[in-house]
């Protein structure tokens, strides 16, 4: 089940390749095209010295100016996300010195990695795959939402490159080993390694202690659904034929009316099923 805001656009980063050859260029530029399904709106890609960041764009927020990568304000620290950050207006308030240049909901990351360094991770809401470039010391992060709703792979090159990709089939070719990237986790290039970043106090519960709170269920599933409805692209819900998407449905249609999209669009909520023809 898919949820009411696609989780799509495509990602490629490649970092240390120790080539700076036009041919280089063009072999990321032709690997991040094998995920141009991903992403229809818009391709980008920002090089500095030997790391390349490349994006397939699927537009959610901000359509005309979010195109990607993004940049903090003088464009040192460079971002390739795929992913939705809910609470992107109450992150950007707290970051009321930095100059926006773009709508984007990913732009903050940028933002948020200069105020606080490797650290603000479990500051976003949201889901997420995202590979962060700091150009001033040529470190670079990676980080992966905390259940793994968007895809990430991770591989390392035989000229000690270090290849980050939303698909495995953009690096699968060019790295001699590759990993799934470990879904709450976070590389950092300065330490070498992966640590968890999602840490929730249950995790080390053997036995739940919270007790059962059906109200609270029913609160945190509407939360959950309402938080989705951040778009300024028309969406519809992909109907299982179950009850959960049933739920997810008649949660967003009582919403509709309320959202940003439906002034423009109409509160007409859109349903796709799948079947086969036998
Ligand atoms: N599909 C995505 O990952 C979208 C990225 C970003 N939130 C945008 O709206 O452009």
């Amino acid at each position: 089940q898919v949820p009411p805001a696609g989780t799509m656009c495509g990602i490629l980063a490649v970092l240390g390749v120790g080539d700076v050859s036009l041919a280089k260029r063009s072999r990321i530029i032709e690997l991040s095209r094998r995920l141009r399904h991903r992403g229809p709106d818009w391709s980008g890609i920002h090089s500095f010295e030997d790391c390349y960041l490349a994006h397939q764009r699927l537009a959610i927020v901000d359509p005309t100016s979010g195109d990607q990568p993004l940049y903090n304000e003088d464009k040192t620290v460079v971002v390739t996300v795929n992913g939705e950050i809910y609470n992107h207006e109450e992150l950007k308030a707290k970051l009321k010195h930095h100059k926006f240049q773009t709508g984007s909901d990913c732009e903050v990351i940028a933002h948020l990695y200069e105020e606080y360094g490797e650290e603000f991770v479990d500051m976003l809401d949201g889901m997420f795959s995202f590979v962060l470039l700091d150009t001033r010391d040529k470190s670079f992060i990676a980080a992966r939402d905390a259940i793994g709703i968007c895809p990430l792979y991770m591989g390392w090159g035989l000229d000690g490159s270090v290849w980050f990709s939303s698909e495995m089939k953009a690096l699968s070719d060019d790295c001699e080993r590759f990993i799934s990237f470990p879904p709450g986790h976070l590389y950092s290039s300065k330490t070498g390694g992966l640590r968890r970043w999602y840490n929730p106090p249950w995790f080390s519960e053997s036995i739940p202690s919270a007790p059962y709170d059906p109200l609270l269920i029913r609160e945190s599933f509407e939360k959950a659904v309402i938080k989705r409805l951040m778009t300024d692209v028309p969406f519809g819900v992909l109907l299982s034929g179950g009850l959960d998407s049933s739920l997810v449905a008649s949660v967003v249609s009582r919403h509709l009316a309320e959202t940003k999209v439906a002034r423009q669009w109409g509160n007409k909520l859109h349903t796709f099923c799948i079947g086969l023809k036998v």
